[in-house]
């Protein structure tokens, strides 16, 4: 089976320095449904992977290579407007610090607004009812009074919530997470994996960065371990849960966290 998403040979390097590589000739291939985890070290190259793949890597620092196809169309040459247009529509990203994707001074009812309307040509009443259902649909309290507070009022939790129903508005078919459950307590944690294991039983195929192995276990079906910008393992979660071959992997895995998810 073809995949959503097909990565190959993917570079990533700095223009000043193009001898070191950040991300080194990484291949990996998203399924509808399924979900994919990018487990290693901090500084590893995980983020850089998902930005090169959202083009939010400033061209004029950083050297993108390789090939991103989705659904066969190829992203690194697709031009700048057809990329936004697919970008926050069909493939979406969430991210470990949702303060930082919104807008402090503006109330985020009107960012959604905004955000829906870059994406469809509708009037602000039309796109505020969608922003409501958006929010509805995650099971969100009070949403009225949510469309009406700035984002410092919110809890973390709050946010990291509300930016899985904006990245969710437009019905993507990929959804990227970014140390998406990191910032959380428990409670909101557990909420965000359940809204995540729904969407990958509804077809979306997910790229899951985490460094908390419980979480892959629990979600992923593909586990892809990177080291030092390349990847050194790779399998589906049970294999590398239960034989580990790399080292590296075997240090990431501990045996606490192994008896911990239950393998
Ligand atoms: N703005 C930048 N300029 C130059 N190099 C950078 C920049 N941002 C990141 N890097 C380099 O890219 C490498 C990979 O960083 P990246 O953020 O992708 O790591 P990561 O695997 O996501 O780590 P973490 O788990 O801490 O989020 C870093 O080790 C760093 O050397
Ligand atoms: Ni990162």
């Amino acid at each position: 089976m073809n995949g959503l998403l097909e990565v190959k040979n993917l570079c990533v390097g700095l223009k000043e320095q193009p001898s070191r590589l950040i991300v080194k000739h990484v291949d990996f291939t998203l399924r509808q449904g399924k979900a994919l985890a990018l487990v290693g070290e901090s500084g590893s190259g995980k983020t850089m992977i998902c930005k090169a793949l959202m083009r939010l890597l400033n061209r004029k620092k950083f050297e993108v290579s390789g090939s991103i196809r989705y659904r066969e169309v190829g992203l690194l040459t697709l031009k700048e407007k057809e990329m936004r247009s697919l970008c926050g529509s069909k493939m979406a990203m969430i991210v470990q610090h949702p303060m930082t994707a919104f807008n402090p001074t503006i109330k985020i009812g009107a960012q959604i607004i905004e955000s829906i309307r870059a994406h469809r040509k509708i009037g602000k009443k039309e796109a505020y009812d969608i922003g409501i259902q958006a929010l509805e649909q995650l099971n969100l309290p009070r949403c009225e009074q949510l469309m009406n507070s700035y984002c410092h009022t919110l809890s973390g939790g709050m946010l990291q919530r509300i930016m899985i129903a904006v990245a969710l508005i437009h019905q993507p078919d990929i959804l990227i997470a970014d140390e998406a459950t990191t910032a959380l307590d428990v409670k909101n944690q557990s909420m965000v994996l359940e809204e995540l294991d729904y969407l990958k039983k509804r077809g979306i195929a997910l790229l899951l960065i985490t460094h908390d192995l419980g979480v892959a276990a629990k979600l992923a079906d593909d586990m892809v371990v990177m080291k030092s910008g390349e990847i050194i393992e790779r399998g589906t979660v049970f294999e590398l849960f239960a034989s580990p071959r790399e080292a590296y992997t075997k240090e990431l895995l501990g045996a606490r966290l192994m008896k911990g998810a239950g393998l």
